[in-house]
């Protein structure tokens, strides 16, 4: 049964829209461009059935944040892959440093084209540091030789553990994983905004709480509700067990200054539908997903609305 238009699940997303726009305090960030900001919101998201938290009051390209997560599991930092995909979303930040370390004023397709066409040229400019996947499945540990010195240990796959103690443990309190590596900070170009995922299972469903540190909320948010849906998902499909909820909260929530168009005019909009995320087969392994398996139905979103990002 269709529910009532207040029930959907964008409302949510609506209402801090609106909330940090009218409230939020106004301030110079980190790119200079400005944002209202407020501090602490969380939004829950039912995910039985197949709902995906999608937004519908703008298309968002749910494709290029499905890659974005498949590329993060893989423990890939080298933008690379995403642009052979033909995703651009990571492109700006490497560059950002390549303009100004090398001076040269290239434009994003000729930085693209050379980072997929010479090798040296994208181990040497496309590497965005030891970001997300490398957090994730290659956490670098070290192990004593004696008279203080270390060498490097197994690393750790918080993903492989995961899986595990979902499946074995599924009482634990400590099913979770972070990309927040404190030790490695510096070396990153962005530290992780979507920083740590925590999981509970309860009468056979897995629940998830993404706990996000910095949200843009006219880009970010879009990706990051919908991939900790999608990573949710497969989560649960390797464990057997169904989706419950989706809990996300975030320490900064803001509004670029220069999305003022964006805010009005999703907030014009009424959101419609009730997408759904299908996965169609059931891999060996939590890495083995790919992008052909994912499937997004009941999505017809009000239409595409462009907004710069800040870098
Ligand atoms: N300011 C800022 N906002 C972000 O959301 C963000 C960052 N920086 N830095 C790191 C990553 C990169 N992410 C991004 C970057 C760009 C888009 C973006 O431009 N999205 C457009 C077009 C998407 C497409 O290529 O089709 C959109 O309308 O959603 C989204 C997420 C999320 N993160
Ligand atoms: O997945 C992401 C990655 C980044 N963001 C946004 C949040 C901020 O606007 C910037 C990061 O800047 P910081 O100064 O490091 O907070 O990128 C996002 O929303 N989601």
């Amino acid at each position: 049964m269709p529910s009532a238009p207040l029930s959907h699940f964008e409302h949510q997303y609506l209402d801090l829209l609106q909330e940090v726009w009218d409230h939020g305090d106004e301030r110079r960030d980190r790119t200079g461009v400005g944002t209202r900001s407020l501090f602490g919101p969380s939004m829950r998201f039912d995910l039985s059935g197949d709902a995906v938290p999608l937004l519908t009051t703008k298309r968002v390209a749910w494709k290029t944040a499905a890659r974005e997560m498949l590329w993060f599991l893989t423990g890939d930092t080298n933008i690379r892959e995403l642009v052979r995909q033909k995703v651009h979303i990571w492109t700006d930040w490497p560059l950002d440093r390549f303009r100004r370390e090398t001076g040269e004023e290239i434009d994003r397709d000729t930085f693209e084209a050379r980072i997929l066409d010479d090798d040296a040229f994208a181990a040497a400019w496309g590497d965005l540091g030891p970001v997300y996947g490398k957090q994730w499945v290659n956490w670098d540990t070290y192990e004593p030789v004696g008279d203080g010195l270390f060498r490097k240990g197994q690393p750790v796959n918080q993903i492989a553990q995961l899986v595990h103690d979902i499946r074995h443990n599924p009482a634990s309190r400590r099913l979770l994983f972070t990309g927040w590596n404190v030790a490695e900070l510096g070396g990153m170009a962005l530290p992780p905004c979507h920083m740590t995922y925590q999981y509970h299972v309860a009468g056979g469903r897995l629940s998830g709480m993404l706990w996000q540190r910095s949200c843009d909320l006219g880009l970010g948010f879009a990706f990051n509700a919908f991939s900790a849906a999608m990573l949710l998902r497969m989560l649960a499909q390797q464990c057997d067990l169904e989706p419950g909820e989706l809990v996300w909260s975030a320490g900064d929530a803001h509004v670029y200054l220069n999305h003022e168009h964006l805010v009005h005019e999703q907030l014009a909009r009424t959101p419609r539908g009730h997408p759904m995320l299908k996965i169609g087969r059931r891999p060996d392994s939590i890495f083995g997903y790919r992008i052909d398996d994912f499937e997004v139905l009941d999505y017809e979103p009000h239409a595409h609305i462009v907004a710069p990002v800040a870098v």
